[in-house]
């Protein structure tokens, strides 16, 4: 048996997709009133990837989206800015030339993103290229043709060579939960993934539906649970795909900290990609309608 079939042996990936809905459920009536709060707001904005993945995206609306970035600082001195410019790989430098604050990461997409479908070696490069480019933090999507297959293998060997490419960038590695369906499958490539080599890991891609759900969520932050519980080793949570709204960023907030606890609501650990998020925080903070970015 090769080392990944190994793991999964080693967590209960036997899920039921209606007790997941139900213990879901229940975190939230029990417990999302007391998270619904300004601070809470400000933490999320903190967090978040602040995304711009567009076909149409060009070096200058680029430039103009990394400026808005560093306005944020001058312009709201009171709150901590976002964590990081998420981009396109090739759009990483652009980032880098015109990002003027010192604590927003850049994090691109790399490795076929957002269907995985190319070649290994084109993964491998396209990674090491966004990264001499300048990018602190690589996401990428699993091979899902191969975790459908079950060729688990092939799919965790491509991710390790992936993250060696990524040298010092961390690696957040996307399931894709819209195309895995069910809990069990979300459960086993959480654990796949981390044992690849994944910093963090992420829900989705935002280009598929359904993108981001609660019960996702869930399962992955119960992976990261027991592994950490296993190793020690605290391994990132990235919700993303769909999210717009304060009221779901704070949904997602309510599972990290009851599943994870106080521990991971940091966004050394805790990251929300969003492209339609920012505002709809700002304005909650505000009490008022803003547009930022
Ligand atoms: O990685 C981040 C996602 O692509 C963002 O998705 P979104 O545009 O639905 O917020």
């Amino acid at each position: 048996m090769d080392k990944y079939n190994e793991a999964l042996q080693n967590y209960n990936t036997n899920l039921n997709d209606d007790v997941v809905k139900q213990e879901v459920e229940q975190i939230l009536r029990e417990n999302l009133s007391k998270y619904s709060n300004t601070d809470v707001y400000k933490f999320l904005f903190g967090c978040i990837d602040l995304t711009s993945l567009n076909t149409t995206d060009t070096a200058q609306h680029i430039t103009n989206f990394t400026k808005r970035v560093n306005d944020f600082e001058n312009e709201h001195p009171e709150m901590n800015n976002v964590a990081a410019i998420c981009v396109y790989p090739n759009m990483a430098g652009t980032v880098r030339m015109n990002l003027e604050v010192s604590d927003v990461n850049i994090a691109a997409v790399s490795a076929g993103f957002p269907s995985s479908q190319t070649f290994t070696e084109v993964k491998v490069a396209e990674t090491a290229l966004a990264v001499a480019d300048g990018a602190d933090e690589i996401d990428i999507v699993i091979n899902v043709g191969n975790f459908l297959a079950e060729e688990y293998e092939e799919m965790c060997d491509e991710i390790e060579e992936i993250k060696h490419s990524c040298r010092d960038a961390h690696l957040k590695v996307i399931l894709e939960t819209g195309a895995l369906k069910t809990a069990s499958n979300i459960k086993k490539a959480s654990i796949l993934a981390i044992y690849s080599g994944a910093d963090f890991i992420k829900t989705s891609t935002g280009k598929m539906e359904p993108a981001a759900t609660l019960e996702a969520a869930y399962v992955m932050c119960q992976a990261i649970k027991e592994y950490y519980d296993k190793t020690g080793t605290m391994i990132g949570f990235k919700p993303a795909g769909g999210i717009s709204t304060t009221e779901d960023a704070v949904k997602y907030y309510c599972i990290v900290a009851e599943v994870l606890g106080e521990k991971w609501l940091d966004k050394k650990y805790f990251r929300l990609g969003a492209s339609r998020l920012a505002n709809n925080l700002l304005s909650s903070i505000a009490g008022s309608p803003v547009k930022f970015f």
